[in-house]
């Protein structure tokens, strides 16, 4: 393990991830990569999660090509060099923000999205020029593997390098020093991730998990609010960070809710979900106990139905859902939905504050100022008003948590700020040296009132002529370099 980032580490001394050039060549090679190799990308997905070839391309294959090719397109003036406003001390200097690759980071991904969730921080990765340390999750193995043989025939093989293991050789990885570790994942292993990187002062982006709440009022369109819930609780079989984990709504609502998402499950999954190509399956016998675990005491409105041997839990609502109850504890990550009752948008909002910040938050209303109300007055990774999930897709947004749903935020050029550092470079020349008397000692009153001037713009009265004095010597300068005497 050490021998590899050893190697990532020589290959990135050699200087060779840098060039712009070499930057987009890597980017297009990997989009070459997932459109010559579809067919064993999908294949592999498919074999982790029971998903259908055409939900595993729109999941995540357009994800990782959408993303390819805004980092294309934009790539070339975002490596540039950025000049900054100045000061009346550094006016003649040159001053600019370099962004620069950190060096060697380690992305370790999750289960549940295993292409994107690694390939897409990749990308951000390879796009700020840095060697990667790649490490799939090995719950979705097939993924795993399909990554491990595909990268080194597309990508340069020191510079990006997967490891594949479990708990103990993450471990062991995370012992190494990187430059900045990037975990997906449940918020307990974030916090060894973050406790081991601290050892080597490495900074950390955390893309943790939570309880994202779903606030349905009374007025709006029952409908079209859970067709939408419907589509982004069930997809993946619940397994979605940013799925509705729960819903709050007025219990005058419970039954409606309940009975429009249980028709659109028919309408979605048909009525023998279990041979519906669209539904998922759970990913382990662990997480199959464990959401199980979660129905004990509740009362099913519909669903509730399972199968360990294929691990499939149907689509499943809860009502009247006592908030004390396990279900309400944990993430769910599973295709069951609580329905918590609350009286008014008032205790809906003291509920979501009363929890840890969630990744997600949805509310639903015609009312576009209880949106903002809810915006406003609670705290959340990201939120969508009047749909769910979507917000993931918009790369011009950071995607990321906040408090325990995580921290830092990638996607687009979030992602090529998160591997970058922003170096402030101020380049000033050996002449002028007059100017500089003012910052040397001795200090006197008079260099102060001097750096009021020139730094706070502040001066008292009795040196206006002084002042003017000043400003016609720096125009005369200014006028000489710029070549007109
Ligand atoms: N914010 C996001 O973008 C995002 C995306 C997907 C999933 N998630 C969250 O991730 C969770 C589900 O993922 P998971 O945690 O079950 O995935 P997982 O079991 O695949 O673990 C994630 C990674 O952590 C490593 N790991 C596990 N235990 C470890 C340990 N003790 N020490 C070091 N490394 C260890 C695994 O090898 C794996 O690569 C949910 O909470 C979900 O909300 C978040
Ligand atoms: C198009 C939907 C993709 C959702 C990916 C979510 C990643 C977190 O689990």
């Amino acid at each position: 393990m050490e021998r590899e980032v050893q190697r990532a580490r020589q290959a990135f001394l050699s200087g060779r991830s840098r060039p712009l050039r070499f930057r987009l060549q890597q980017l297009e090679a990997l989009r070459r990569m997932v459109q010559e190799r579809e067919k064993d990308i999908l294949a592999a997905i498919a074999a982790d999660l029971c998903k259908s070839e055409l939900n595993a391309y729109s999941q995540e294959v357009i994800t990782v090509l959408g993303e390819i090719d805004f980092m294309l397109e934009n790539l070339p003036e975002w490596v540039t060099a950025k000049p900054v406003k100045k000061n009346l001390l550094t006016m003649m200097d040159e001053a600019y923000i370099q962004p620069q690759p950190l060096g060697v980071v380690l992305i370790i991904g999750a289960w549940n999205y295993p292409f994107v969730l690694i390939i897409q921080p990749l990308i951000g990765a390879i796009a700020a020029g840095n060697a990667v340390i790649i490490k799939p999750s090995e719950l979705s193995e097939n993924t795993a593997k399909i990554v491990a043989k595909l990268l080194p025939q597309y990508l340069d093989q020191d510079l990006y390098i997967v490891i594949n293991g479990g708990v103990e050789e993450t471990t062991e990885l995370l012992k190494q020093r990187f430059d900045h570790v990037f975990y997906t994942g449940n918020t307990a292993v974030g916090k060894i991730v973050m406790e081991a990187a601290a050892k080597h002062l490495t900074p950390v982006t955390l893309e943790l998990g939570g309880k994202s709440p779903c606030y349905i009022d009374k007025d709006c369109d029952l409908d079209i609010a859970c067709r939408r819930i419907t589509w982004g609780k069930y997809m993946n079989c619940g397994q979605t960070c940013i799925a509705p984990d729960y819903i709050l709504c007025e219990a005058s609502l419970q039954s409606q809710i309940v009975w429009k998402i249980k028709e659109t499950v028919k309408e979605f999954y048909g009525e023998n979900i279990k041979e519906s190509p669209d539904y998922e399956r759970i990913i382990n016998l662990r997480h199959f106990k464990r959401i199980l675990s979660l129905l004990e005491g509740q009362k099913i409105a519909f669903g509730g139905e399972t199968d360990e041997a294929t691990r499939y839990i149907a689509p499943t609502v809860l009502t009247d859902v006592d908030p004390k109850t396990k279900v309400m504890q944990e993430e769910i990550f599973g295709p069951v939905l609580p329905i918590v009752p609350v009286k008014n948008v008032d205790e809906a909002i003291d509920f979501i504050n009363e929890r840890e910040k969630p990744l997600a938050l949805y509310v639903f209303s015609h009312n576009h100022k209880l949106i903002k109300r809810m915006i406003d007055e609670t705290s959340s990774g990201g939120v969508t008003g009047n749909d769910v999930i979507m917000h993931f897709t918009l790369n011009s947004f950071p995607f990321g948590g906040v408090g325990s749903s995580g921290m830092g935020a990638y996607h687009g050029k979030h992602s090529f700020d998160t591997f970058s550092h922003q170096r402030p470079c101020l380049l000033k020349s050996l002449k002028r040296e007059g100017a500089n008397k003012l910052r040397y000692p001795p200090n006197s009153q008079s260099k102060v009132d001097w750096g009021k001037f020139f730094l706070l713009k502040r001066f008292n009265k009795e040196k206006l002529g002084l002042l003017l004095f000043t400003f016609l010597g720096i125009v005369a300068a200014v006028l000489v370099k710029a070549g007109y005497y």
